[in-house]
């Protein structure tokens, strides 16, 4: 992990208030694992706490990475404005992301997204497809305006898609389909979301074999803290939990109470 600058390469709007920000910077070559984040400091006065956001892609050979992120609030917003050539001043790469050493060619692996949930599982499934292991991609979206990325995924599997409201792909919550699967049966699920999603995920899958990413509001990103807790399965005392920034975001779906 260290703290750098990194330039703005392009930022193009990708969906509906959804953005996707292309950095350079030699920071690229400490990314690896398939959802670390980056802790972003907002350019500006105004804002003290950096704002996390998961690296969707890495281009190693180019010492370039992706984010892509929504605008929530006012942090977001401001990145939001930066155009190529601008600055960033970035601590990273950090957290534990997605596991897949226990992933060999020819098993299955089952991709879950919600919303910006999506992203952080564009470079697990580039990693994946790399190793042969065989993709499936579920992604549920507001609205037919706020989907990206489904042509992305498809250059590694099958995409299925739900809009909340049915203006595109299936009606209603892409958890409703896991049994629509065509005899698809998962090695290892991954999951990214809002937290319903990731409580649906957690319910149908075997939960040894389920990872989930989890999204909590932090504040220094390197677990010093205590801002960004979750609850530990089995937990000795009020004290035992996990912190997001540094023993997650990815936890395996029993190890942790949602
Ligand atoms: C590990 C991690 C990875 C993330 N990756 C992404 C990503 O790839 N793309 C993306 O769009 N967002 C991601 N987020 C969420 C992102 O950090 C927040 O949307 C962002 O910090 C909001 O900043 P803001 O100043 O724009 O909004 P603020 O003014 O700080 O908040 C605006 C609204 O967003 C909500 N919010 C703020 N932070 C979070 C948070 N951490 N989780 C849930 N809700 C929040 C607030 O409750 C409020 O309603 C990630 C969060 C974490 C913890
Ligand atoms: S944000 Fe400070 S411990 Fe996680």
């Amino acid at each position: 992990m260290s703290q750098a600058m990194m330039t703005v390469v392009s930022q193009t709007e990708i969906a509906k208030d959804i953005f996707e920000l292309r950095l350079k910077g030699a920071l690229v070559n400490e990314m690896g694992a398939p959802d670390q984040f980056l802790h972003i400091r907002v350019p500006g006065d105004e804002l003290l706490l950096r704002r996390p956001i998961s690296i969707a892609a890495i281009d190693a050979d180019k010492e370039e990475c992706v984010i892509i992120y929504r605008t929530e609030g006012k942090g977001t917003t401001i990145i939001s404005q930066l155009t190529a050539g601008d600055e960033l001043d970035i601590l990273g790469p950090l957290g534990n992301g997605y596991p897949i050493d226990m992933l060999a060619a020819g098993q299955n692996a089952l991709l879950i997204g919600g919303g910006i949930g999506v992203p952080p599982l564009y470079e697990l499934a580039k990693q994946l497809h790399a190793k042969g292991v065989n993709i499936v991609s579920c992604f549920g979206f507001k609205n037919k305006d706020e989907v990206f990325y489904e042509e992305e995924f498809a250059a590694f599997g099958k995409v299925n898609i739900a809009t909340d409201d049915g203006s595109y792909g299936k009606h209603g919550f892409v958890t409703q389909y896991f049994d629509e699967l065509d005899g698809f049966v998962p090695d290892a699920v991954f999951a990214c979301g809002p937290k319903g999603l990731l409580v649906a995920v957690s319910k149908t899958f075997d939960p040894s074999l389920t990872y989930l990413s989890l999204e909590e509001r932090m504040a220094c990103g390197i677990g010093a803290c205590y801002g960004c807790v979750c609850d530990k399965k089995n937990s000795t005392s009020a004290y035992d939990n996990y912190r997001v920034c540094v023993e997650g975001p990815v936890f395996r779906a029993e190890e942790i109470v949602l």
